[in-house]
């Protein structure tokens, strides 16, 4: 056997790194901004601690660019680096001199603040840039400015400079492949998205503001003239309000917050929740709850993940549970591990210890909420049911809790839990097999007929609009013992919900098999459609289209994706036939002509009340409708 060393040459690492460190090349500005910010925090730090006793300044972090020369600068006036000190940070490269501050000074307060962490970020400037300079001076007493040049092959120089200013400037002279970050809106528009809320004021160029006239001019009327001046265009917001403690905020400061992360959103949010944990593992944030609509797929995917104020990316599915990205907001979480695949956060203990807390989180804020002013919890119901029942299909934690907080409303407008509904339709609504059987209608307007026969019996319906209702009435069928869901128009309401006492019924077996093919003959798409007789009571419709509650659901499930059954679902529907009502008395009297139409005037009321008659159907019966007035 022998062990040996695997030899990494630089000469050929260093393309890699070059071409592969981010897949996205604007990644650099975030890198470097991020060096940058630390090394103004570190200053800061060194100033508490007492390492550091000059005057600390305006500490702010510069973004300059310059079209003639084709470089970018980043600028600080932060610690500074000596000649040593880029020999041991910047020339190792994976030597992290972050992750070493951290270690370093832990347990002390500002320490963690630092972003850096891996040793890489700064080579990610050679993805824009042909040659890169640092030109830098330490803070220590008596530091000689330093320049570091490399044009991204393994060599560098290193040379003294003229440097009277503390800090460092790092400058790109882009490539020729990379000229679009030489644009000033490109450049504000990555510092936009990466540095918008960074701790260390971030300043790119100059904007116009419009100011009272310092001299006090007065215009024709008599007021101070407004007078245009170019001030810093600062891009950050030092202090989000989720680094804030929520004693110190308002609803107001909450909504403008909001506002801040969404500009483009005019609604306000249902409400919201601050996060701030800090063991076992680090997290803040504020997860809003957005109205959701049937649209479910418009609101997903607004998160905002963050490390200590560094944007990382919006698309958070990996690291909160599907249910939750229907959320918005931000999360910032220095524990989150951040340069992973992304396959692989899901494993990753951290991760599922802060998806575990947040689900935590959000269902025990709903309880509260419902357990605290349950009028209000109602009245934001119908926005909030898409995300509770989604929630309640995808995490049984979520669900064992959502169970007592789920409300269903009623077609008159009350809203209960499963349970109380359960007791309250208990005495009416049990069929003979002791199962609690419960109505509910899609579409109020469409079923109205249905309801309303249902509500003269006695029975309850309710109303559920969300397009998860299929799968979260099966959800609700396995969790409640003898409850059972049927819409409205599934059956006629004695199948529905079955007694033991028998209507007799008016027509014999022979009178039945005549009219059959009479009511199949006015079927357009026969193989779609079953003709049964029941007996029912003489006041229910003479006929009526019914889809059985299992082949809807079915077909519902399908659509919607998951559940279900393989392949397609043929559509199917029963024609009704009601063997009491004296109109079929009537049409068996008859014969001939006179006979079909009648039945085909019967049938089609039937389609119409279910707004199924369409096209030349519809069209005929309009015109045979006439003919009888
Ligand atoms: N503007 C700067 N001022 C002072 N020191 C800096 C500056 N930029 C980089 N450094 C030093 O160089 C080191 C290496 O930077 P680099 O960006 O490669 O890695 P990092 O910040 O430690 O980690 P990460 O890869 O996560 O960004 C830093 O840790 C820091 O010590």
């Amino acid at each position: 056997m022998r062990t040996g060393q695997i030899n990494v040459q630089t000469e050929n690492i260093f393309p890699i790194i070059k071409k592969f460190l981010y897949s996205d090349h604007e990644i650099f500005l975030r890198e470097l901004v991020s060096n940058a910010v630390d090394a103004s925090q570190k200053l800061k730090f060194f100033a508490k601690n007492g390492e550091f006793k000059g005057e600390l300044g305006n500490l702010k972090v510069e973004v300059i660019l310059n079209n003639e020369e084709k470089t970018l600068t980043i600028r600080d006036n932060g610690i500074g680096m000596t000649a040593e000190e880029i020999d041991r940070y910047i020339n190792q490269i994976a030597f992290s001199g972050a992750e070493e501050f951290v270690q370093k000074y832990k347990g002390k307060e500002g320490a963690e603040n630092i972003i850096g962490h891996f040793g890489l970020g700064f080579y990610s400037a050679f993805m824009v840039a042909e040659k890169v300079q640092i030109r830098t001076k330490s803070f220590k007493d008596g530091s000689q400015a330093v320049q570091w040049e490399s044009n991204g092959s393994p060599e560098f120089t290193i040379t003294d400079i003229e440097k009277t200013d503390r800090g460092t400037d790092i400058v790109l002279y882009i490539a020729e492949d990379s000229l679009e970050f030489l644009e000033k809106n490109r450049i504000n528009e990555i510092l936009t998205r990466y540095c918008k809320f960074l701790p260390v004021p971030v300043l790119f160029g100059t904007k116009t503001e419009y100011i009272d006239s310092p001299e006090g001019e007065k215009d024709e009327d008599g007021k101070v003239k407004r007078v245009a001046v170019d001030v810093d265009n600062q891009i950050n917001n030092t202090t989000p309000a989720w680094t804030k403690a929520p004693i110190d905020l308002k609803q107001e400061d909450y909504d403008s917050f909001y506002r801040e992360l969404y500009p483009m959103t005019f609604e306000n949010p249902l409400f919201h929740i601050h996060l701030n944990v800090d063991y076992p593992f680090n997290l803040t944030g504020i997860l809003y709850f957005p109205k959701i609509k049937e649209n479910v797929e418009v609101q997903r995917n607004k998160i905002n993940l963050y490390s200590n104020q560094v944007f990382i990316t919006d698309s958070v599915e990996n690291i909160v549970p599907e249910f939750l990205t229907l959320l918005h907001g931000v999360i910032d979480s220095p524990d989150i591990p951040l340069n992973v695949s992304r396959s692989y956060l899901q494993s990753d203990g951290n991760v599922k210890k802060i998806s575990a807390h947040i689900t935590k989180k959000v269902a025990d804020k709903l309880a509260e909420m419902f357990k605290n002013d349950r009028a209000d919890f109602e009245s934001k119901w119908d926005d909030l049911q898409v995300f509770v029942q989604y929630g309640t299909l995808s995490e049984e934690k979520f669900a064992e809790k959502a169970r007592n907080f789920s409300l269903v409303k009623s077609t008159d407008g009350k809203y209960y839990t499963v349970e109380e509904y359960k007791d309250k339709i208990a005495t009416l609504q049990t069929d003979k097999d002791g199962k609690i059987v419960v109505l509910y209608t899609n579409n109020p307007e469409l079923q109205y007929g249905f309801v309303k026969k249902a509500n003269e019996r006695g029975y309850d319906v309710l109303s559920f609009e969300s397009p998860l209702t299929p799968h979260w009435i099966s959800k609700m069928e396995q969790t409640f013992e003898n409850l059972t869901f049927a819409r409205v128009d599934a059956d006629t309401l004695d199948k529905l919900i079955k007694k033991d006492e028998e209507i007799p019924s008016k027509l014999s077996k022979e009178d039945e098999e005549k009219l059959k093919p009479v009511f199949e003959g006015a079927l357009k798409e026969k193989e779609k459609f079953t003709v049964q007789f029941e007996s029912m009571s003489a006041s229910e419709s003479p006929v009526i289209i019914t889809q059985p509650e299992f082949i809807r659901r079915m077909m519902e499930q399908q659509r919607m994706g998951g559940g279900g059954f393989f392949g397609a679902f043929p559509e199917r529907y029963n024609i009704v036939v009601n063997s009491n009502h004296e109109k079929i008395s009537e049409i068996l009297a008859t014969s001939g002509e006179e006979q079909t139409k009648k039945v085909k005037q019967l049938t089609d009321l039937a389609l119409l009340s279910q707004g199924m008659l369409t096209g030349e159907a519809l069209n005929a019966f309009v015109e045979r409708s006439m003919e009888l007035v």
